[in-house]
């Protein structure tokens, strides 16, 4: 169900190839640039998150200007627009870390930015933009309980296209569950299966997306670290904002 893009570069150079793109998302087509970051590096980068959120006291964290980078268990929590269950480990731009992950996460933001028409740069720098930042989240699903219901994400000046970067193999680090997405005709399609580590795929926000229980069968760990991994390339509201509508839960599908 997936169509492979054109490399980043390209589309970041090239408007005409840009709409071409944008359409085909438009009609809730789920485009994929291949191997955008190494797997090897996904390896380093997933092991040293597993490491904190293991070693880390987890904290919800308001996004305010100069928040630190959090790591936040999140069980079904009520405060969230869409239900879900899993680790989320954010990064904003105003601070570094080790693997300097906005640098390397960069051509994807720029891209998600040229598409809502946007300058590439928008939301990158130290200060927020229109009340929003980038930030860039890490998602860990645990074998036996991570789980995101189905929802819509909103559409506007910040986002024409959602970017979500695979970062765990199906069939190796868990075998059934994972990302799933309504086509056109109104079916869920499963498209883990045909990801490696370091795949991104782009799909229009409104496309009904969730990500469906990963390993259901097996007891539940959040310690062990054994299940999913994703990346989220977002754009957020700084607490009290009302600059961006929120995502709409449309429960288990
Ligand atoms: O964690 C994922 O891969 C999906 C995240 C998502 O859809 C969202 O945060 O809106
Ligand atoms: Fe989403």
């Amino acid at each position: 169900m997936l169509f492979e893009m054109d490399p980043l570069p390209l589309l970041e150079a090239d408007a005409e190839r840009r709409a071409a793109l944008q359409a085909r998302i438009d009609g809730h087509e789920v485009g994929v640039s291949r191997a955008v970051v190494a797997p090897d590096l996904i390896e380093r980068l997933t092991g040293w998150l597993a490491g904190v959120g293991r070693a880390s006291l987890p904290n919800y964290v308001a996004l305010t200007p100069g928040a630190p980078n959090a790591h936040r268990v999140n069980r079904w929590d009520e405060r969230s627009f869409v239900r879900a269950n899993y680790h989320q480990f954010s990064f904003n731009p105003w601070n570094q870390d080790p693997f300097d992950v906005f640098r390397l996460m960069a051509p994807v933001f720029r891209l998600r930015n040229l598409l809502a028409g946007a300058p590439s740069e928008k939301y990158l720098g130290r200060a927020p933009e229109e009340g929003s930042i980038a930030r860039m989240l890490f998602h860990f699903y645990p074998a036996g309980e991570g789980c995101m219901n189905l929802h819509r994400d909103p559409v506007g000046p910040h986002q024409v296209a959602v970017p979500l970067m695979a970062m765990s193999r199906f069939g190796a680090d868990y075998s059934a569950g994972g990302l799933v997405l309504q086509d056109a005709a109104g079916v869920l399609r499963a498209v883990d299966a045909e990801l490696a580590p370091g795949d991104v795929v782009w799909f229009h926000p409104q496309q009904p997306h969730g990500i469906e229980t990963i390993d259901p069968d097996t007891p539940s760990d959040w310690l062990s670290f054994r299940g999913r991994w994703s990346g989220v390339f977002a754009v957020n509201k700084l607490q009290g904002e009302a600059s961006i509508a929120d995502a709409a839960d449309l429960g288990r599908g």
